[in-house]
């Protein structure tokens, strides 16, 4: 059972899965299993075109086409007429009439030019609607806005250009209001790129140059099964009571509906198993439905798969179909049991992998998961990898895919009530978003998202999912977490949208530049300066009295960092130290050590307590100083001030801010008098800090 595995961080979960669905990826482009089809037009939009499809010659349009309704002229003619008209007094120029002989018209859809007056000699003009043909040896069309059309005593119209425009008219440029041929899309443009994802306007632009839309080829679509596995489920798709004990099957119809949404998968339902039919009768089937005829690519099982003895699941991928687990425990709530394996299976010489996500029985973790891990998998597979952008060996393709990947956008939301924390795992609390416009300080305008949880969040209760916009990153709360408790009305936290804002493929959330990435590569180089990241250092000499003192100590952190900008206590490490000695080596370990990388600001509260306490709280001061390289004392005495105002003790601790070394975190001392005036007077100013300390 997976209950043994260990419980890996979501942020590494995720990145797994991207990883081996790269080493997917990279298995098809070097194999022959890459295939595609045709599809009806209408099914077009969202699959991926399999070819470059190029306009053929002569491009669009075909011919030279009027953009105006108004007159097809030669602009020789009035090149002459503007030397005429040069040559002339003022005066004259006032009366000079620019007149056109109209000698036929022309309609959009005119296959051929209409017989006209030939013989007639001068200035000749064809009324052409907008679109229609302009014949050859035309260059320039005239608005009719700007004409008058006068009928002669011969029957013959005339075209007069109106006064006010006539000097205009005289300097109209060739090919003015004519769109030439293949001007919108020239002959040999590629219209369609291999690799692309198809939209609307590529039916428009394929039609335009007549490449017929039955013949544009698609990569076949990731095909996705769904099965549900347990003795208790019925369908029930009908509705109707169920038995005692047996309950209807809600995350077959769940998931298939999620996955559609996706646009980039075909969800097929593989059905229920019941646990009683045995590891190898389910082996047997999904293993037919994974290498069969019409197989499926990625399955996603649910239920079986926690600590139960009818919790077969992963007996069935990986004893009887040789899978291999990538992890089998995420630390998160909902979803802890879910379990990521590969089976590799050859066939024919040839390695064919499929991918299973075994997710938990509840409804919510089950959706949850599918949201988190399946559809960035889902994403990359149906979407692919520019290989052009790459090298060509594995494990640059691999990082590149997995790096590149598009997951969920992250938006920073404000909670509009308190939320307790889960002192087990960290939570993705499902919560409703609102959007209200913020100006910044550039002027430029931004969102603000506030944050309601949907109610009692159990992974059973199918109502946490309801009106639900995303999942909040809550942490893990309590002393082996974030040390606080309470998630309180006011703080903020990242909330991964169930779908993305975005529209354009520039602005869609890369793994690489996500929470997770950050939180699983923490190198400080490569990290966006956007939500800042604290580590946080409790130093005091003896056990606290108060077992919430440090709780309350965090909090104050996290609520007033929150008040001023985005940050959150990512880590927390705790000194007891008896005697200075002690200190000085326990201190600067914590500050370089692990526990501490990749955070942005480290806040090390001394709990100075009483006035003996203050030679401690001097000494924490002593040790930081001597470690620190660069120092920012002026606003080690705004972050005093600040504290003193509040608290009169605190005006006896030394704080001090600066670096270490080169690149490393910004470091801010204060005690835990006056510490939310202390935190709060440099708050706001911690990015900026940041970015002068940090070179
Ligand atoms: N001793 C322990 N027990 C459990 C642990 C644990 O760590 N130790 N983990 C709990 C967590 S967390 C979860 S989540 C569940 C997941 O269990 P399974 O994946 O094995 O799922 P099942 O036991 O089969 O089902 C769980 C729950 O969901 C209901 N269910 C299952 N399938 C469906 C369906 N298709 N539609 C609707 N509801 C379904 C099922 O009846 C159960 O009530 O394990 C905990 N246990
Ligand atoms: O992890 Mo389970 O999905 O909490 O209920």
């Amino acid at each position: 059972m997976s209950n043994s595995m260990p419980m890996v961080p979501v942020s590494e979960a995720i990145e797994m899965v991207l990883r081996e669905t790269a080493k997917l990826l990279w298995s098809r482009s070097t194999s022959s299993e890459e295939s595609s089809s045709s599809c009806v037009p209408s099914n077009l939009v969202g699959r991926i075109s399999a070819t470059d499809i190029k306009a053929p010659s002569p491009g669009y349009p075909n011919h030279n086409s009027s953009i105006m309704d108004g007159y097809a002229v030669k602009t020789c003619d009035l090149i002459r007429a503007l030397g005429d008209y040069n040559s002339m007094s003022e005066r004259d120029q006032q009366e000079f009439v620019l007149d056109f002989t109209v000698i036929a018209k022309i309609f959009a859809g005119d296959e051929t030019i209409p017989s006209h007056h030939s013989e007639i000699n001068g200035r000749k003009a064809i009324y052409l609607t907008t679109g229609a043909v302009v014949p050859d040896g035309y260059d320039a069309v005239i608005p009719v806005e700007e004409t008058i059309l006068l009928e002669r005593a011969d029957g013959i119209s005339n075209m007069q250009i109106v006064r006010t425009k006539v000097q205009s008219v005289l300097n109209t440029k060739p090919w003015t209001w004519i769109r030439t041929i293949g001007c919108d899309v020239p002959a040999d443009s590629i219209v369609l790129s291999r690799g692309e994802l198809i939209c609307p306007v590529h039916l428009a632009l394929l039609t335009q140059v007549g490449v017929s839309l039955q013949h544009v080829r698609v990569k076949d679509i990731v095909r996705v099964g769904v099965l549900s596995t347990g003795n208790e489920l019925i369908a029930n798709a009908l509705g109707g009571y169920t038995t005692n004990g047996k309950i209807p099957d809600a995350n077959r119809p769940l998931l298939l509906a999620q996955l559609s949404t996706y646009h980039n998968c075909e969800a097929v339902d593989l059905g229920i198993v019941s646990d009683d039919e045995g590891r190898d009768n389910i082996s047997t089937k999904l293993e037919d439905a994974l290498f069969g005829e019409g197989s499926v690519d990625v399955i996603i099982t649910t239920g079986g798969i926690s600590m139960g003895e009818k919790d077969i699941m992963e007996q069935v991928f990986v004893e009887g179909m040789g899978g291999k687990i990538h992890f089998g425990r995420m630390n998160m709530k909902p979803g802890k049991p879910t379990t990521f394996i590969t089976i590799d299976k050859s066939i024919n010489g040839q390695t064919h992998r499929k991918l299973v996500f075994a997710l938990p029985g509840n409804p919510v973790s089950a959706s949850v998961c599918t949201e988190l891990l399946v559809r960035p998998c889902l994403d990359l597979l149906h979407h692919g990898v520019d290989v052009n952008s790459i090298s060509d060996d594995i494990d640059s393709f691999v990082q590149f895919a997995s790096e590149n990947a598009i997951v969920h956008e992250e938006v920073i939301a404000t909670l509009e009530s308190d939320i307790v924390l889960d002192k087990g795992r960290p939570e993705y609390h499902r919560v409703s978003l609102e959007r209200t416009p913020v100006v910044s300080q550039h002027g430029t305008q931004q969102y603000a998202y506030q944050a309601t949880s949907t109610g009692v969040q159990r992974s059973s209760r199918v109502l946490s999912l309801r009106n639900a916009d995303g999942l909040m990153m809550l942490p893990r709360g309590g002393p082996l977490g974030c040390g606080y408790d309470v998630a309180e009305k006011g703080m903020s936290y990242p909330v991964l949208l169930f779908s993305s804002l975005s529209v354009s493929n520039l602005t869609k959330p890369r793994f690489k530049d996500s929470l997770h990435c950050k939180m699983s590569t923490a190198a400080p180089d490569n990290k966006k300066d956007d939500a800042i990241q604290v580590g946080l250092i409790i130093c005091s000499t003896e056990e606290p009295q108060d077992e919430n003192a440090e709780s309350k100590i965090c909090t104050t952190v996290a609520r007033t960092l929150n008040k001023h900008c985005r940050a959150s206590i990512l880590r927390k490490a705790t000194i007891i130290f008896n005697d200075n000695n002690a200190l000085t080596q326990q201190l600067p370990d914590t500050v370089n050590g692990t526990a501490m990388e990749g955070v942005d600001i480290i806040f090390v509260v001394g709990c100075i307590g009483n006035i003996a306490g203050f030679s401690s709280g001097l000494e924490i001061s002593h040790v930081l100083r001597s470690i620190m390289l660069k120092k920012a004392n002026a606003l080690a005495l705004q972050v005093r001030q600040a504290a003193a105002s509040q608290d009169g003790l605190a005006a006896l601790f030394e704080n001090v801010v600066g670096t270490v070394r080169k690149g490393s975190a910004v470091l801010i001392s204060c005690s835990d008098k006056g510490l939310e005036g202390a935190v709060g007077s440099i708050s706001g100013s911690i990015r900026h800090l940041r970015s002068v300390l940090v070179q």
